[in-house]
Parts: structure tokens; sequence; C-alpha cells
């Protein structure tokens, strides 16, 4: 018998039923909930009568309509769609008893943000959301995974999940990370390399010493973009920095139920002799710190490159290619660097949290933003803005120009009133670059927070070496 992956270990520790044609029942130990796709969920239940299965493992917190201005708790504010699921997750989770976070309590923030923060994503779990970005979770060694709104209400209900399993895929990012090159480079060096549909029908584990350096928060920026990278799951096996991060939080285990919970958390690795469907490696050395050209995030290249012509491609990303460059406002040949930005976003689940502002905050000591640029900088929830502020970071960033703002989606999804006009075009530590994805009309180039800091200063694309290299120097 050949060993198990860490996925096929918590796939088989959480298997209810399995019928035949391979449909299994998952028991779901989180279910994270956010405004956008819940309503009808709840609607659901409360037409036929029924409650929440499991009200103490259902966490809500609104963050993609919500403004990150002052005086947010003010719902009429909001545009009426806005305003609408807002007001409904407030009913929702009062009404059928779930833990909640809303604007008023200094824990709400990206839902991805706060599960982690507060202990509630543990290793060995599965970690359901109506969101695509749950994969950020697998980052404790968990399974998470999005669900749409009809399987959000049949979690609700039961705690369950219908699912089919699928692929292992290994990508491993060997050796060691050079200075400039951040868990974001990784991450979008390896849909770069894989494409947007590389991980289809895939759960992927992300291992190599690479990825052992990374921190927790390094590791959720990796996970986090897996679904980007196609893949139903992106996960990491737990070790002593997963342990240590979770250790003492609100709603992690204590005592000896800890000691319970460890003991089998320090199980979950993929054996020697597992069987891998696919195998994906990469030279941490090779990796340089990427910025994206297109609207896909497989739209990537090192910063020291140029604008793609469409000609270089095959097949159907000939067009694609070619409507991607007019609609980004490019040239082909173009170098990349003299890319000029009007607006910086630093947030996002993917970059939103304390060690991304502290990142972006290094860079930018002392300097300002370039003529003409707006920034914001958005944390990704109010603990990591209280952080932030306690370590100095807002003033920093305020010294520099950019807004300091409350905590949410923010600009990453135009639900909100952060947008981008029509044109403008914005260095994003986002995950997506689809088309009016930050508003109507609007350009994102996709890159790490010290990359966008960079940018941020000199007003285009820039390679942060050559500003670190000055700061060396100075
Ligand atoms: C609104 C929500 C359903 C969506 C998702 O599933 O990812 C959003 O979070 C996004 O990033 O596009
Ligand atoms: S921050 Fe962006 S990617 Fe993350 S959940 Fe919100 S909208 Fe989706």
């Amino acid at each position: 018998m050949t060993g198990k992956t860490l996925y096929d270990k918590i796939w088989d520790a959480h298997l209810v039923d399995q019928a035949e044609d391979g449909t299994c029942l998952l028991y779901i130990d989180r279910h994270l909930v956010h405004e956008v796709t819940s309503p009808q969920a709840f609607e659901g239940l409360r037409m036929t009568g029924r409650k929440v299965h499991a009200p103490d493992k259902t966490i809500a917190v609104p963050d993609h309509n919500v403004p990150t201005t002052e005086g947010r708790e003010n719902t009429a504010n909001m545009t009426e769609e806005s305003r609408i699921q807002v007001e409904a997750l407030d009913r929702n989770a009062r009404e059928f008893g779930i833990h909640y976070y809303p604007v008023t309590d200094i824990r709400q923030g990206i839902v991805h943000i706060v599960g982690p923060e507060q202990g509630w994503t543990l290793p060995g779990m599965t970690v359901v959301c109506g969101d695509s970005h749950t994969a950020t979770h697998g980052a404790f060694g968990a399974l998470a995974h999005g669900i749409g709104t009809s399987e959000v209400e049949h979690v609700l209900a039961t705690q369950t999940l219908i699912q089919k399993k699928s692929k292992n895929m290994k990508v491993e990012i060997t050796g060691k990370l050079l200075p400039g090159v951040t868990a974001k480079d990784i991450t979008l060096a390896v849909i770069g390399l894989t494409g947007t549909a590389g991980g289809t029908g895939y759960v992927i584990e992300y291992c190599g010493q690479a990825i052992r350096d990374l921190s927790m928060e390094g590791r959720m920026t990796v996970c986090n973009m897996a679904i980007e990278g196609g893949a139903r799951a992106g996960l990491i096996a737990p070790d002593e920095k997963t342990f240590a991060y979770v250790m003492g939080r609100p709603h992690a285990p204590k005592g000896a139920q800890w000691e319970a919970a460890l003991s089998w958390w320090k199980t979950l690795y993929s054996d020697d002799d597992a069987h891998w469907d696919k195998v994906v490696t990469i030279r941490a050395e090779d990796i340089a710190p990427v910025v994206t050209w297109g609207t896909s995030p497989e739209d990537v290249l090192p910063i020291t490159g140029q604008v793609p012509d469409p000609s270089e491609f095959q097949g159907g990303k000939i067009e694609a290619a070619r409507r991607s460059l007019d609609y980004m406002g490019l040239t082909p040949g173009m170098k990349l660097t003299d890319i000029k930005v009007d607006a910086v976003f630093i947030g996002s689940c993917t970059n939103g949290r304390i060690e991304d502002l502290r990142a972006a905050a290094d860079i930018l000591r002392g300097k300002t933003l370039a003529p003409g640029v707006r920034g914001m900088v958005v944390p990704g929830s109010g603990l990591v803005r209280a952080q932030a502020e306690e370590e100095g970071l807002d003033e920093v960033f305020k010294a520099a120009g950019f807004e300091w703002r409350l905590a949410g989606c923010s600009m990453c999804l135009g639900m909100n009133p952060d947008q981008l006009a029509p044109g403008e075009r914005c260095a994003a530590t986002s995950n997506r670059n689809f088309e009016g994805r930050m508003g109507r009309g609007g350009r994102t180039h996709l890159m790490s927070p010290v990359m966008a800091a960079a940018a941020a200063v000199t007003g285009h694309l820039t390679d942060v070496r050559e500003l670190m290299c000055e700061m060396a120097q100075a």
C-alpha cells in the first residue's frame, strides 16, 4: 500500500459517507460566512424552518461591501445593494446565533484574515466559505476551499458538504528566495508557469525549503492564490511555525485539548511514498520580483522584462493577449519599468496582513508618493490595523501620502466605494487583475507589497531591488 498525502489524510478523517460513483459526504469543521454569498442561503433555511446545525462552528463577518472610511456603521451611506447584503448578514448572524464580527468590532476584517487571527482555522480541519479565496486557510494544513451559495445553505443546515475527491499535485519550491523576492512572487511565478488551468482538478500541496522558510503570513499569501492557478485548494503541511502561530489564539484549543490536538497535527504531512498525480518544481533562486502585465493572473513576468508581443503566444492566447494589451493600454516591447501608475493599493486577503504592511513601510519610510499618484493602505482586519498603529506604520504611510483606511476588501473588488476610475492604472497587492475588477475601466498590475511600495515612490513599475540597493548605500 502506498502512503498518503496530507490531502488524503485530511479527506479520510472527514469522510462521512461515500457513494458508489465516488461522490462523498465530508464533515465540515469551520464555516466562514460573508455578506455576499450568504443571504439566499439563510433565506433558504428560514423558508424551510431549519436552524444552523452547528452555530458554534459558523463565523460571519462583513467585508466585501463595507466602506473603509469612518462612519461606516451607518449603512445609509452605502449603495442599495451593499446595504441590503450587510443588513441581511447582521440580521442572520443574530437570528441564527452564529459568531459574528460586525464593523463596530475591532476583530472585523476580511474573512480570510479574521479566521486564522482568531484561531478558528486549525491544522487538519476542513474549512469552507462561499468565497474562492478560502484556499488561504490551507496555509495551516487545513483542507479549505470555496463553495457556492447553495452549498453554503447545505453546510449551514447539515455541517457537511457533498464533494468528489480531487487529484494530488505537488508544487515544490527548492532552495532560498533572493532578497526582494517574496511569497507573492512565489505564488505568481507558479501561476505564470502552470497557467490559470494548471491546477484544475487538483489540490496543491506547496512544499520545499522556500515554503518552509516562509512565515505563516507568507504561507497564507501562497495558498490564497491556489485558486487563481485553477486548483480546488492549496495547502502546506503544518510545522512548529504553524503551531506557534496558533497557540494562544482565542479559539485555539487549550490545556489537555491542545496537547491532544498537537499530537494529531504532527501526523499531518505527506508520506514519503505518497502518490502524486502531478509534480511541479521551481528553484527559489530562479524567481525574480514579478508583476502582471495583462488581465489574467497568469500574465506574469519578471520586472526586468518587456510587455510581450501577442504573436509570441499560441492559439487562443494570441487574441487574449491582444485584447489584454488593448484594455491595459500597453504596447508590445515596452519595458515593464516604463509603465506609469496612477494609484497604489496595499491590502486584500492576499497581502493585507501585518507582515505585508511592515514590508511596505520599510520601503516607504522617509519617502513620499510620486507626484500625481494616489495611495491607499487597507489593513486586512481591525487587529492588523491596531498592531500597525502600535508599531507606528500608519505614520510611515501617512507621511508618505497614503490614505490609512479601515479593514475590508476595499479596492480588491469594486463592490464598495474604493474603486479605480476608468483608465486609472494601479499597482496592487491583491490577487485578480480581471477587466473592471477594481472599478470599471480600471487597470491592475499585481505584485508584492514591497514592489507596490517601490512603484508608489517612483510613479512607475519598479524593481524593488534597485531601491533596496540605494537604501543600503545611503
Ligand atoms: C464575492 C466573492 C464571491 C468573490 C470570491 O468568491 O472570490 C470575491 O471574494 C472575489 O475575490 O472575487
Ligand atoms: S480581499 Fe479580494 S480576494 Fe479577498 S475575499 Fe475580499 S474581494 Fe475576495
